[in-house]
């Protein structure tokens, strides 16, 4: 089986990675050949060759770009793409594939809680730092994983497939609400959420918007954000976080499919979340939107 990676930054690059251990061929998708450095947290460095795109049909597709950059970085392989093609969506937030013209491809949503960051390797190419490795949970809302699945589960620690995926999107995209745009606009690890405690009234009062509209939405929903979102923290410590990194790079932030979902879900049921708009006002004067 053949993939392809669309996307070879921080948690593309550690796919493909997994999908390579496990014995399946990775290719870019829209990119030449380059390479790649992994640094795992046990300390071991893995050399990675990554081949170049072939244009030929995608069956199967990691698509691992920020969320904003999703629909235009598909737009070009629309015509190698089709109703029968399993596309994984390895990203945060909510709504990025919103739009993709038909046929939509299987999507399978992909929510990663580990941490990584990257920087560039003399003579080019990316060194990418898995600061820390938690669980990945894979789901497309039905109880049978594909045949693929379970061999890379054997190579890939902590990967889950989960049948209440829905749920599990809004879990995430609750903890990123508030971990993101507190460390991109403090410039902080994720770890400081923790250890600097003036930053807990807001961090408090942005979980209980979260948890006013999520509740709403979701009849399972467990609340607590606050708490998960600092146990994310704490089990992410020394990582920079994805919109940190945005930010710090100049690049489009994450905002608007985290943050700027929540907000539109919440204006559907009729509920301010004054917290979150200053929140998204904020990051949204620190990085283009
Ligand atoms: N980093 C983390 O710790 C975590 C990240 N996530 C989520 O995972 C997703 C990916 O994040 P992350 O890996 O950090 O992001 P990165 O910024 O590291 O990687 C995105 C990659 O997409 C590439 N890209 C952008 N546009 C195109 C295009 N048109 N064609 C091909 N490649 C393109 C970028 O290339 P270039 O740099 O050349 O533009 C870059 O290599 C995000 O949704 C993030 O929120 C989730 C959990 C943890
Ligand atoms: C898991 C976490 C919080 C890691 O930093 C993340 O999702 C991100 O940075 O986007």
């Amino acid at each position: 089986m053949h993939w392809h990676l669309l996307g070879a930054g921080n948690l593309g690059t550690l796919a493909a990675f997994y999908f390579g251990q496990a014995g399946f061929a990775v290719r870019l998708a829209g990119r030449s050949a380059t390479r790649r450095r992994l640094t795992l947290p046990d300390g071991t460095v893995h050399d990675l060759q990554l081949a170049g795109d072939d244009n030929a049909p995608i069956t199967h597709l990691v698509l691992a770009t920020k969320a904003a950059q999703s629909l235009g970085a598909l737009a070009p392989l629309r015509a190698r793409l089709n109703a029968d093609t399993t596309l994984i969506r390895l990203q945060n937030g909510l709504g990025s594939l919103d739009g993709l013209p038909a046929p939509s491809p299987h999507i399978i949503e992909a929510i990663a809680n580990s941490g990584a960051w990257r920087e560039a390797l003399p003579g080019g190419g990316e060194h990418v730092h898995l600061a820390a490795q938690n669980p990945t949970l894979f789901g497309d809302g039905h109880s049978t994983p594909p045949d693929w699945f379970a061999p890379l589960a054997r190579h890939w620690p902590q990967l889950h497939w989960r049948t209440d995926i829905h749920l599990q999107q809004w879990l995430k995209l609750s903890v990123n609400a508030i971990i993101n745009p507190l460390t991109a606009l403090h410039d902080c690890d994720n770890g400081a959420l923790l250890t600097d405690t003036a930053l807990h009234p807001r961090l408090h009062a942005l979980a209980a918007e979260v948890d006013q509209v999520a509740s709403q939405l979701l009849p399972d929903w467990p609340g607590d954000t606050a708490g998960r979102a600092l146990a994310l923290a704490h089990a992410t410590a020394a990582n920079t976080s994805s919109m940190r990194a945005d930010v710090r790079a100049g690049r489009v932030t994450e905002i608007d499919f985290i943050n700027g979902y929540l907000l539109r879900e919440a204006a559907r049921l009729g509920i301010a979340l004054p917290g979150q708009a200053r929140l998204i006002a904020e990051v949204g004067a620190l990085a283009p939107r």
